[in-house]
């Protein structure tokens, strides 16, 4: 086994209790016994994300069935086909992109809907991929200090556990920063996340102050060695000014250690607030500097259609998205693949 298996595998073992799936050797089986029973097959991440976007994908391809079916393309159908992305929540800029290319060249012809979801997912793709950038984590920053924001319930306690774990199966140490002080729900379950992935918590009761606790934090992390730290935020946007004063002061005292830091801002966003997410992106745009974003719970919403017209409007880039709670239901966002998703194709 490579040093890295071998390091994802002792990681997995010690997060789930075994080790990665991996076929079974082959055995010796005699000839009169009854086949082994199969093995089920773990979802691939393809898979979870073509199911997490079905309801959202489902919604638009619906609409494009009902629109083109027996009719010819022409200005009514296409203004129809606007309507059903507009309300897919991509947005009226990608919604009369997409509407103008399927437009081209095929006025008055009947076409299949299938040809439809290809222009889509084409175009989908297009404005995508300028955005779809992982999270490069500087090695020369030691740690790579996270900053997780996001509004409360949006995902970012549940996104900082998966970060970790998937930053500790790539070897990485991973220290965590309870700083959402505020609720103690938040507090307790990071620590639950530290337990299943090994990584160490600093934490403290509700309502300390969060900047010195991203102090200690940062402090224990240069001590144990790790190589990234994930700061968790509170995230309570009914009160701006205050909730910019304590990001203020949590970026203030961590850069008394490392006057780079933090790294990265992430913005973790719930898909299913549809429309609010634009103006969650600005705000915290505004107050805390994002540099890129996560979107979570793209697998209970038909408002999958959000991420795309949040990439049109802010050109920020956009490094995951969750489709489930798992641990594993988190992965880096590829342009293509959620292009094709969100137009239902295989
Ligand atoms: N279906 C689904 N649920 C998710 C996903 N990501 C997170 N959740 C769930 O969303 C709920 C809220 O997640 P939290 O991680 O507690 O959200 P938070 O932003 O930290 O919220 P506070 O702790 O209230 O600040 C939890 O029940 C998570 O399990 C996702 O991608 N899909």
């Amino acid at each position: 086994m490579a040093d890295d298996d071998k390091q994802r595998s002792g990681f997995l073992t010690r997060l789930f209790g075994r080790g990665p799936e991996r076929a079974p050797e082959p055995q010796a089986v005699p000839e009169s016994s009854a086949p082994p029973p199969p093995v089920p097959e773990k979802k691939s991440w393809w898979r979870r994300l073509r199911d997490g976007l079905s309801r959202s994908s489902s919604a638009i391809g619906q609409g494009i069935t009902d629109i083109f079916t027996k009719r010819k393309l022409d200005a009514g159908t296409l203004e129809e086909l606007e309507d059903v992305l507009i309300q897919a929540d991509l947005g009226v800029d990608v919604a009369s992109r997409i509407t103008g290319a399927i437009g081209k060249g095929r006025f008055d012809r009947q076409i299949d809907p299938a040809e439809v979801r290809d222009v889509l997912a084409s175009e989908v793709e297009a404005v995508l991929a300028p955005v779809a950038r992982p999270l490069a984590l500087d090695p020369a920053k030691k740690p790579f200090v996270i900053l997780m924001v996001g509004v409360n319930g949006s995902g970012k306690t549940t996104t900082i556990g998966k970060l970790a774990a998937k930053f500790g199966a790539q070897g990485r140490r991973v220290t965590l920063a309870a700083g959402d002080t505020f609720r103690a729900a938040a507090i307790e379950q990071l620590k639950v996340w530290g337990e299943r992935t090994g990584a160490p918590v600093v934490a403290r009761e509700q309502g300390a102050d969060a900047a010195s606790l991203a102090f200690d934090a940062l402090k224990l992390s240069v001590e144990n060695g790790s190589d990234v730290l994930l700061i968790d935020t509170a995230g309570r946007l009914q009160n701006k000014a205050q909730l910019m004063d304590e990001l203020a002061k949590v970026v203030r005292v961590i850069r008394k250690q490392d006057d780079s830091a933090p790294h990265a801002v992430l913005l973790v966003l719930d898909a299913t607030v549809g429309q609010n997410a634009l103006s969650q992106v600005e705000v915290f745009g505004k107050i805390a500097g994002v540099t890129g974003l996560v979107m979570t719970k793209l697998d209970g919403t038909a408002r999958g259609g959000i991420l795309v017209a949040i990439a049109q409007r802010f050109g920020l880039p956009v490094h995951y998205i969750g489709v489930g709670e798992g641990v594993d239901d988190l992965e880096p966002f590829s342009a293509r693949d959620f292009a094709r998703a969100i137009a239902g194709l295989e």
